[in-house]
Order: structure tokens, then sequence, then C-alpha cells
């Protein structure tokens, strides 16, 4: 069967092809979208809630929304998302602030949680830039120590890693579930166990698994999480990232970041800062409104269909991917810079070629659009919720007709 036929075949087949009309269209025609990792397409029922938001609690309940419901909406949403998509039981999940502001708080205060006896960082350089970023601000704040693990590029860190660079000196291990770059899956519950044996508390970055992978927090003993809500979950460019603290820790957490709207009487305007108990102790500043419109739409889609249902049309997107670099573009020198077991995988395959940068600039052209990551990897990242086969395989054929015109 060839690759478009075999696609369409999975089409007619594939339980979640519904969910494809729920998203807007681009307006002009695309030919395969393949960075659903970096930044999710809208669903059209977030234009409606948009709208109903400026004309409704916005437009016309003004400053009244924000008794009537804005004031609790970074928890309440927190919560949804926490059941539909971590495994997090209410009252531990909150919305606000970027990833990276949100690791800085939580990294902040597990480090001063740890202790001085306990002043290490555990860390992989494989990480996203800006986990590696924050935890060098913070050593440099507070003295601190990174003490980095240096993962397989093609893979990602295990518990055998992790455990060989725990002491009794870790304060925190600070890793991604989904690697960035080369999509590797860690085994989150066995790095979290190896970790809490030696004393250390874990901090899970999770942007590339929300709304991708299940994710089981309470589960797996979790402390702390963050993660954003552009990718997997639509919520559209630069809205909100989301934080996890674990009952347990909550009060005994403080977050370096003390303003108004943590605190335990946020219109008491007294002299000083008290922490609300909680997760409101966790956010800062006025919760960003518009910004968490958009994660409404996702987060109710993946409840009423279920994350494992996600998760296997994503594998089987990973495979079918992977199955046609074997049969037909590795003679091009292609390379699945994956790994190849769907589950030591999260969402996104990572194909390398020495032309990466060239070919995703000509894909671009062409309106295929995956993403270049240095030094020579092309991501191909298809949402399960918004990509179809047939797109995928659209996309793979451009790269095989670019790649035979470039020989
Ligand atoms: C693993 C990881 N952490 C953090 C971020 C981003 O953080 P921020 O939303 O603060 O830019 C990304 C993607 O941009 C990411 O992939
Ligand atoms: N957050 C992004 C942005 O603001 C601009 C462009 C891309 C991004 C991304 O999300 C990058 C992504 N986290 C990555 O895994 O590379």
């Amino acid at each position: 069967m060839d690759l478009l036929a075999d696609a369409a075949a999975r089409d007619r087949t594939d339980p979640l092809a519904f969910a494809r009309d729920l998203f807007v269209p681009s307006a002009t025609p695309l030919v395969a979208y393949l960075d659903g990792n970096s930044l999710g397409r809208p669903l059209k029922a977030t234009r409606q809630r948009l709208t109903a938001v400026v004309d409704g609690a916005w437009g016309t309940r003004l400053i009244r929304s924000w008794d009537e419901q804005w004031m609790e909406l970074p928890f309440a949403l927190g919560d949804d998302l926490g059941a539909a998509c971590l495994g997090a039981a209410p009252g531990q999940t909150a919305i606000g602030d970027s990833t990276t502001v949100l690791l800085y708080k939580l990294l902040r205060a597990a480090v001063a949680h740890a202790g001085p006896a306990r002043p290490e960082i555990v860390l992989d350089s494989e990480n996203f830039p800006t986990d590696r970023y924050v935890a060098e601000g913070i050593a440099a704040e507070t003295g601190a120590k990174l003490v980095w693990l240096h993962p397989d590029p093609a893979l990602g860190v295990t518990a055998a890693n992790v455990a060989s660079a725990l002491g009794p000196r870790t304060g925190v291990v600070l890793l991604s579930q989904v690697a960035y770059k080369s999509g590797y899956l860690a085994d989150l519950p066995a790095i979290t166990r190896v970790a809490h044996d030696a004393g250390a508390l874990v901090l899970w970055d999770l942007c590339h698994s929300a709304g991708s992978v299940p994710v089981a927090l309470d589960a797996a003993g979790v402390d702390l999480a963050v993660g954003c809500s552009y990718k997997y979950l639509n919520g559209g460019p630069g809205a909100p990232a989301f934080c996890y603290v674990a009952a347990r820790l909550q009060p005994v957490l403080s977050q370096p970041i003390q303003g108004w709207m943590g605190n335990s009487d946020v219109f008491a305007m007294g002299p000083s800062y008290a922490p609300a108990s909680g997760m409101r102790r966790f956010i800062s500043g006025t919760p960003p409104v518009l910004a968490m419109t958009g994660i409404q739409d996702t987060v109710a889609l993946i409840d009423s269909v279920g994350i494992e249902a996600v998760r296997e049309k994503s594998t089987a997107l990973g495979e079918f991917v992977i199955s046609y670099v074997d049969s037909t573009l590795s003679q091009y020198g292609v390379q699945v810079a994956s790994p190849r077991n769907p589950a030591e995988r999260g969402g996104h395959v990572t194909l390398s070629h020495p032309d990466a940068r060239s070919l995703v600039s000509a894909l671009w052209e062409r309106d295929v659009i995956p993403d270049f990551r240095e030094p020579d990897g092309i991501r191909v990242g298809a949402a399960p919720l918004s990509s179809s086969y047939t797109e995928v395989a659209q996309g793979l054929l451009s790269l095989e007709s670019l790649l035979r015109s470039t020989r």
C-alpha cells in the first residue's frame, strides 16, 4: 500500500478523527502542520469562548467578575487540568506565569526547603535551556551546587543515571519528562522513587507531556511539576503555564515572588506578606485571565476522549513516521534520532539529517511545518487531536521529494 492510501485507511478508523474538525482551519491552506509540540492549533470553541469573555465576564460584568469567577480561575482550571491530564487530585495545580517563572519559583522554594545540608541540584545537560539557565541563576543566588548529568542526546535521563548522581547532599532533582530534542520519555515514577530514596525532592518539567502523555503525579508521589499550555493544550501563544505542588509540601514551601495575590487575605492589603494556604501561595500577581481562556477547551476535550486515547494515537503517529523513515527516507541519509521503543518516546519524533536546517526552511516554503533543532534535528510534532495521518503522510512525501531533488 502506498503511504497516502495507508494514511487514508488509518484516518477512516481513527476514533479521534472527529476532533480535527473542531480546530480552526488555517486561512491559507497548509499541507502539513507538524509543530504541535511548539504551538498547538486553536480550537473553534476557543474563538467563541474568547468572544464570550470579552462580551460577558469582561464587557458586562466588569470588575465584579473577579469575585464572581476570576479569583478562583487559576485553581479551578488547574484542578480540571490536573484531573484530565496530570493524575493530580484537586487543590494541587494552579495556572499562571510562564514556565520559566514557575520553574524559578518552585526550584527556589525547593532549594530553600532542602536547606544548607543538601545544597545540590541534579540536572541534565540535554534539558531545555530555560531549565538550565534558571538553575544556574538560582545556584549563583543561593550558593546551591549544580550536579550535571550528560545523557545520550538521542535518549535522555534514566533512573540509573540519576541514582549515580544522588547523595546525602542532594536537595532537588530537576528533569523534563519528555526531552524537547529527542522526545525521550523518562521513567517518571522510577526516577521519582530513586530521588526520594536519597532524600531529595523532584521537580518535573512537563512542557512536552501535558496533553500528550498520561502523567500520574499523585500516584508517583511527585513533589513538584511545571509545564506549559501552548503546546498540546492549545492555549495559544504565551498562554500561561501550570504548576503542581503536592498537598503535603504546600504548607512548608515558600516561593520567592511574594505578591498580593498569593497573600492569605488578598484584599486586606496589610503591612506585610503572609502566604495563603493551599495553591494560592504559589501565585504572585493578577492572573492572566484572557490568556487562560484557550486552555479550557482542550482540557475539556481531553477529559471527554481520555488522555489514554490521545496517547494511543500519538504513539501510532510516531510509529507511522518511523516506519516511513526506515522504508524510504533512510536511503537519503535521514535517521531516527528519537527512541524507537514507543514506551520510551513522547509525542514527537526527531529525525536527523546533515542538511536539516535547509531542509526545514525549504519545507516551510512548501507549507510543511516541522521545526529545526540544533544541530541536525527535524522535529515532527504531530498533535493527535488536530493532525490526521494523511497530513503527516503529505509532510513526509514533501520531505522525500525535497531529498530526491537535492540528491
Ligand atoms: C521543556 C521546556 N521547558 C520550558 C519551555 C518554555 O518555557 P517558557 O514558556 O517560559 O518560554 C519549553 C518550550 O518553550 C520547553 O520545551
Ligand atoms: N515557546 C516558544 C516560543 O515562545 C517561540 C518559539 C518556540 C517555542 C517553543 O515552545 C519551543 C519548544 N519549547 C521546544 O521544545 O523547542
